[in-house]
C-alpha cells in the first residue's frame, strides 16, 4: 500500500482536464481542493487509479447529468475498482457551445468532436442543424477544442463549454446548442479514506448492489430493503456485470446517511438478501435540503423498537 503522505504536504486533486472542463469547475467548488495540487488527466479511470495508488488525495468525476442520465464509465469503475468511497457531491449547471478553426462556416461542418455525455445533451440542436453530421468522442470537451488546433483532429467542430474561448482561439459558431437549457451535471469527489464525512441531516448513501441470481421477484425484493424502512432514492440505475447477457448490478443513490437508523437496517436488509454490496460512502447532499421522511422511521423508534426486543428476551421480572 503506498505510504500515507504527511499531514502538512499539499493535497493533490486529479479532474478530467485539460483546464476548462466542467470537471474544473466542480473541483473549483470543492473547499478542501483551495489552494492545492490539481492534477489535470485524460479520462476517469486514470482520476481514480491515482487516488488507488496515492498519487493524488481525491478525484473529481462527472456521475450523473440532468438530460443524460447516470455517466456509466464512472460507474463502472466505480463498481469495479474496490478502496473508492465517495466524500463528497456538487452540481455544476452546464451549457454548450460549439467552436470551430476561425473561419469556418457552419454549413462547413460535417464532423463534430465531442465528449459522449455532451454530445448526448446535444444532439436535438445538432440533428437539427447538422442532419448528415458524423460525431467522433473525445475525451473531454476541452480536448475536443484543443485538437481543432494543433493539427490532431479530423473534425470539423467541436462541442466545448463557453468559456472554451478565454483558453483557445476558436471561433462560436452557435451558443446554447444543449437540449435543455437548465441541464445539470453531479459530480462527486472520490477518496480512499476510510473517515465516512458526519451526518448533516442531508445527506446521500451511494451503493451498488447485484440481485441474487434466478429469482424471481428479486428486484422488487431490493427495493423493499429500502420501502420497509422508509427509505427514499434518489437514484436507480442499471449496468451490466459483463460476465453474462441479463446479468446487472444497481447503483443507488438512497437519501439518508450510514449513521441513520433507518438506513443502517436497510444496508443490513440488503447485507442479507444480496450476494455484494458495495458501500460507496455517505456524505452531505449538494443542495443541502434536509432528508424528508415519516416520523415512524425515526432513530428513536428503531432504538426504542430494540429495547422492546431485548426486554422480550431478558430473564428480568416485567414491570407492573
Ligand atoms: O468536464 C467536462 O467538461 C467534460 O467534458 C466531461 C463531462 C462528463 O464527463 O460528463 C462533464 C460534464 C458535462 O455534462 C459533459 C461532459
Amino acid at each position: 500500500m503506498p505510504a500515507a503522505p504527511a499531514d502538512d504536504a499539499p493535497r493533490s486533486y486529479s479532474f478530467l482536464g485539460p483546464s476548462g472542463t466542467f470537471t474544473e469547475v466542480a473541483l473549483g467548488q470543492v473547499e478542501e481542493a483551495r489552494g492545492q495540487i490539481w492534477k489535470p488527466v485524460s479520462n476517469v479511470g486514470e482520476a481514480l487509479g491515482d487516488v488507488l495508488e496515492g498519487r493524488s488525495t481525491a478525484a473529481v468525476i462527472a456521475i450523473e447529468n440532468s438530460v443524460d442520465g447516470g455517466v456509466s464509465v464512472a460507474q463502472d469503475a466505480l463498481a469495479t475498482m474496490p478502496g473508492l468511497r465517495i466524500v463528497g457531491e456538487v452540481l455544476v449547471p452546464v451549457n454548450f457551445v460549439l467552436v470551430a478553426r476561425p473561419g469556418t462556416r457552419l454549413e462547413d461542418v460535417s464532423v463534430v468532436n465531442a465528449h459522449p455525455v455532451a454530445y448526448g445533451q446535444c444532439h436535438l440542436w445538432l440533428d437539427a442543424k447538422l442532419p448528415t453530421h458524423g460525431h467522433i468522442p473525445a475525451s473531454s470537451n476541452v480536448a475536443a477544442a484543443a485538437s481543432l488546433l494543433d493539427g490532431t483532429s479530423t473534425a470539423d467542430a467541436a462541442v466545448a463549454p463557453p468559456g472554451i474561448v478565454n483558453h483557445y482561439d476558436l471561433d462560436v459558431l452557435a451558443e446554447n446548442i444543449g437540449d435543455n437549457p437548465n441541464a445539470v451535471t453531479r459530480f462527486v469527489v472520490v477518496s480512499r479514506s476510510r473517515e465516512i464525512p458526519a451526518r448533516t441531516g442531508a445527506d446521500k448513501t451511494s451503493l451498488i448492489v447485484e440481485l441474487p441470481n434466478d429469482e424471481s421477484g428479486s428486484l422488487l425484493g431490493m427495493l423493499e430493503q429500502f420501502s420497509t424502512r422508509g427509505v427514499n432514492l434518489s437514484l436507480i440505475e442499471s449496468r451490466p456485470i459483463g460476465d453474462a447477457l441479463g446479468r446487472y448490478r444497481f447503483v443507488i443513490d438512497a437519501l439518508g446517511h450510514i449513521e441513520d437508523e433507518r438506513m443502517a437496517d436497510a444496508l443490513l436488509g440488503l447485507r442479507r438478501f444480496s450476494p455484494n454490496v458495495i458501500f460507496l460512502g455517505s456524505y452531505p447532499s449538494a443542495d443541502r435540503t434536509a432528508v424528508d421522511y415519516h416520523s415512524r422511521y425515526n432513530d428513536e423508534v428503531f432504538i426504542e423498537a430494540r429495547d422492546w426486543l431485548r426486554g422480550l428476551l431478558s430473564a428480568e421480572p416485567l414491570d407492573d
